[in-house]
């Protein structure tokens, strides 16, 4: 039974989830907010779910060493190392919708909040004071507001801001001029928006692009008395910047939702009259935390119970619906990168994957992911179809992927070519209507072969008594033979032998085989099958 362990505070929702999905579960939320403990435990689970507090770091996953999967109850993934968990084969995967209403009502919370001043209002109401004069605010009608990030929330914000009758303004080098126009918003660039907003709001995800996209230099661009939103992340803003900023008067307030460092006890910020904080709140209304609970739970399940991935970060999505259709090509992809692999024995430049027929119209991706883990498994053993496509970019390996909707004598078959300073060596593979591989062509020789775990590959010239003495050698050897497949190029050029035995061989039994007469290579391979 695949273990998870849920390391910040989620709805209880997902831990039945969880069991009612045959998933154990460990709840122990207080366990992500620290590090060592989360690392000394990690290696015991198959499955992490967290919110914002877990700090997934390169060292918690290289303890991680039965981690599948990591699920992220919400957006952002900064906490993340994603990169470190794509090497390490882990599925990075969020829940990119079920807290975006949530956050972007927040926003707007918080926009209306700093122009009615009500945070201070109330505390000073409270007090006794009853300050009517002190406290006057702005109207939002036909005021400018600058969406920095118009992705799922900022355009919910757009929408919500547009109710309010403002002028909504957008920069986000992602945002199509037609999108832009659909949902009624002006696309403009950054300096644009900065120079017209009279509110700004944040919404992009923190990365190396979007660090302090409001720097003291941006912030030196807005308009005098501008006021500013973030219910993103901390380190979009330089917090010393716009410190400076509010006391000069250049920004009349600041609402955050979002620091730079986290949980953010002692801010300069916190000391200033016109900002209004809230400790991470955007995502905490019961609705969002009952969605991205479930959510979480049943993806994470899925992909530990049945290996359908949805909204992974770091692996194209397979449907429940695509996931039988597909697992057959993924397998054929991995036998026939494993096939060319184990016969590669220089380094490898390339990797070229042909998909003709039907096969080409279906999601490719997970398959090409496959094929370069066979390819490279020979070389290192832990590789997976998460790691594979990162592991052969960072080798320098070209990966060429061809698609061809034509159909030739099968109906479909992924043909697939690795490139060496030498050679390049094709093998070839279908899927037959019982849903098994074949092998229907090897280094440009036809042939049909089941592939088997355990197989001999010879090569040789096309000589009258070759296969009679390879048969009695193998029976002198004392190794049944299960099937025996023959192909060769033409009468008296290169052939073939594609072997399948029960046992394996061992290398001196081998060495014999490539001794006898016009053997050209003799090869013992290996399938999981
Ligand atoms: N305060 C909170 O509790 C919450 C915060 N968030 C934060 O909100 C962020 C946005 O969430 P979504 O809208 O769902 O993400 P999204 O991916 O739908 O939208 C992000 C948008 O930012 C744009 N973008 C990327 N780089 C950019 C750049 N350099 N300049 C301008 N725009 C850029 C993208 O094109 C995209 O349209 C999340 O990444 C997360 O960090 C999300 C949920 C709750
Ligand atoms: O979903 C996100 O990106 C959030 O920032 C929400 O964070 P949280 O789950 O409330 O810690």
């Amino acid at each position: 039974m695949p273990k998870v362990l849920v390391s910040d505070k989620i709805s209880p929702a997902a831990i039945e989830i969880f069991k009612a999905n045959g998933v154990e579960v460990d709840y122990l939320p207080d366990v992500g907010k620290d590090k060592e403990k989360l690392a000394e435990i990690i290696g015991r689970y198959d499955g992490l779910a967290i919110r914002s507090a877990t700090k997934v770091t390169e060292k918690v996953i290289a303890a991680a060493t039965n981690l599948k999967v990591i699920g992220r109850a919400g957006i952002g993934v900064d906490n993340v190392d994603i990169p470190a968990a794509t090497k390490k084969g882990i599925i990075v995967m969020n829940t990119p919708f079920g807290n975006s209403i949530t956050t972007a009502e927040h926003a707007i919370s918080m926009m209306l909040s700093l122009a009615r001043q009500i945070p201070e209002a109330d505390a000073s109401t409270r007090a006794g004071k009853w300050e009517k004069n002190r406290f006057m605010g702005v109207e939002v009608t036909n005021k400018v507001l600058g969406i920095i990030g118009c992705g799922n929330i900022g355009t919910i914000v757009a929408d919500r801001a547009q109710g309010l009758k403002m002028k909504v303004l957008a920069f986000d080098p992602f945002l199509s001029p037609e999108r832009a126009v659909e949902i009624g918003v002006e696309k403009v660039e950054l300096d644009d928006l900065l120079a017209r907003a009279d509110f700004i709001t944040l919404h992009t995800p923190l990365t190396e692009q979007t660090r302090n996209v409001l720097s003291a230099e941006a912030i030196a661009k807005t308009k005098k008395g501008v006021r500013i939103i973030n219910c993103a992340r901390g380190g979009l803003i330089d917090e010393a910047a716009l410190t400076d900023a509010l006391k000069s008067g250049q920004v009349a307030g600041a609402a955050l939702d979002v620091f730079l460092e986290e949980p953010a006890t002692a801010n300069p910020l916190f000391d200033l009259p016109n900002v209004i904080c809230t400790p991470h709140l955007g995502a905490s209304t019961t609705e969002a935390q009952e969605n991205v609970a479930l959510q979480v739970a049943e993806q994470i399940s899925a992909y530990l119970m049945t290996g359908e991935i949805s909204n992974a970060l770091n692996f194209p999505s397979i449907t429940a619906e695509e996931a039988p259709r597909l697992t057959p090509f993924i397998r054929l992809a991995e036998m026939l990168g494993s096939f060319a692999g184990q016969l590669t024995e220089t380094s490898i430049q390339g990797v070229r994957i042909e998909f003709e027929g039907a096969v080409a119209d279906m999601n490719t991706r997970p398959m090409v992911a496959a094929a370069l883990t066979g390819v490279m498994k020979p070389l290192l053993a832990d590789v997976n179809m998460v790691s594979a496509p990162q592991i052969a970019k960072d080798r320098g390996m070209q990966v060429e992927t061809v698609t061809r909707e034509q159909q030739g004598a099968y109906e479909n078959y992924i043909r697939l070519t690795v490139i060496t300073e030498r050679q390049e060596r094709g093998v070839a593979g279908t899927i037959f209507a019982n849903g098994k591989p074949r092998i229907i062509q090897v280094k440009g020789i036809n042939m049909e072969a089941e592939l088997t775990p355990s197989m001999l590959y010879v090569t040789n010239e096309d000589k009258p008594g070759h296969i009679g003495r390879l048969g009695t050698l193998l029976g002198d050897l004392g190794i049944n033979i299960a099937n025996f497949n023959l192909g060769r190029m033409d009468v008296g050029g290169d052939a073939i032998a594609l072997v399948s035995i029960d046992g394996e061989l061992t290398e001196e039994q081998l060495g014999r085989i490539a001794a006898l007469e016009g053997v050209k290579q003799a090869k013992a391979l290996k399938f999981n099958m």
